[in-house]
């Protein structure tokens, strides 16, 4: 007899919880769609009066002797968002595995070479965008090298993604992008962590992801941070966005590649179309939510079709479809 007052109340209670959870999950599904417009905004319409180049030159900094894939992914996925040339600049053991790979690429074998910074910087005037760090590995010299890259791009103002082991440089030297408005990380759980310690001395909140990536963001002078996970969390230091664009429990190797190489083109159409094409919104974090959202759809298609099998060159295959599904609509 007692049980039932308290009954309803915990029942309306539930109500009340529900009610709140669905407005907050129909709201978050809002801002999602209404960023996704955004990201349709940028993109720029083929057209048969342009030439090749102009949507978009991409180069990868990375690939070494162990970590041949990781620039494969990032560079073949930069061409299969819409890029019309890309390039990767590796290590020289690397080159002829990625050649054999693909040849859409251009690979050109510099990276442990005396002449690394100046091999590469000939090269920057024809390049729209860098992604620094997919299977670069951690060799001091390879990783000085890409220093000087790193150095040299920022002086000519070329917009640089920065994920896996360009991180680990960045962990080691802050100095080296702080303050620099055109870079993008995109650090994975354990790259985030290490990040954090690095430039906040000290570890971050884990109940307070938000909070974590706008500090991080702001401590390094407002450079668009991408924190992927269960759901990706961005933020350039003023704003935050959240991408839960639906994925699939399959974590294989590579899926980071593939944002990165995306990115890389979309950095380039966001900064093309200009904050009047956001709506005021960063283009960078425009950019980074757009290549989120492609990520994660390609994984669930990819999934749908070979379930636990599924690898990022699965995921790779259904870059177009994805794309159009979701930004073609
Ligand atoms: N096929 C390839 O050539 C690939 C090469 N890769 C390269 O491998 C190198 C090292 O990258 P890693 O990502 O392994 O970086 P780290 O060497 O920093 O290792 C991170 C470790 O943390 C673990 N980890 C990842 N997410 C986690 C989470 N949410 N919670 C707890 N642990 C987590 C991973 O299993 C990994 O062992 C980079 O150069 C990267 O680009 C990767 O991109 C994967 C594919
Ligand atoms: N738990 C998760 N649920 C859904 N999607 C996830 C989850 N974790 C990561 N992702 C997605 O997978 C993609 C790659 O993130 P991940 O953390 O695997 O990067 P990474 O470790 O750098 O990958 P890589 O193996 O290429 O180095 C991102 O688009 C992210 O949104
Ligand atoms: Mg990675």
């Amino acid at each position: 007899m007692a049980l039932g007052p308290r009954c309803g109340a915990i029942r309306a209670c539930r109500r009340v919880l529900e009610r709140a959870f669905s407005l907050r999950k129909a709201h978050s599904i809002k801002d999602m769609e209404n960023t996704l417009q955004l990201v349709r905004n940028i993109i720029p319409p083929l057209s048969s009066t342009k030439h090749k180049g102009q949507d978009g030159r991409i180069g990868v900094v990375g690939g070494c002797q162990e970590y041949t894939g990781a620039p494969y992914f990032a560079a073949i996925s930069a061409l299969k968002v819409g890029a019309d040339l890309s390039h990767v600049f590796c290590a020289s053991a690397a080159a002829p595995v990625i050649k054999a790979y693909s040849p859409e690429l251009i690979v050109h074998p510099v990276l442990d070479s005396p002449n690394a910074v100046h091999e590469v910087e000939k090269w920057l005037p024809r390049l729209h965008a860098l992604v620094v760090g997919p299977g670069l590995g951690r060799d001091d010299a390879l990783l000085r090298n890409v220093q000087g890259i790193l150095e040299v791009s920022k002086a000519r103002d070329i917009p640089v993604v920065i994920d896996a082991d360009g991180l680990w440089l960045v962990a080691q030297q802050p100095a080296l992008i702080h303050g620099y408005r055109k870079a993008v990380l995109t650090p994975n759980h354990v790259e985030f962590s290490r990040l954090y310690d690095a430039v906040l001395r000290g570890p971050m909140d884990s109940d307070d992801s938000h909070g974590s990536v706008l500090r991080l963001s702001q401590a390094l002078g407002n450079v668009t941070v991408v924190q992927k996970g269960e759901r990706d969390i961005l933020s350039n230091g003023q704003q935050v966005l959240v991408c839960s664009q639906e994925g699939s429990s399959r974590r294989c190797g590579g899926q980071g590649d593939l944002l990165s190489g995306s990115l890389g083109v979309l950095v380039h159409w966001a900064l093309l179309a200009g904050p009047q094409k956001t709506n005021g919104s960063s283009p960078l974090l425009v950019a980074a939510f757009g290549a989120c959202s492609l990520t994660r759809q390609c994984n669930h298609q990819a999934f749908q079709k070979h379930g636990r099998s599924t690898t990022t060159s699965d995921m790779i295959a259904e870059v177009g479809a994805a794309f159009s599904k979701l930004f073609e609509t």
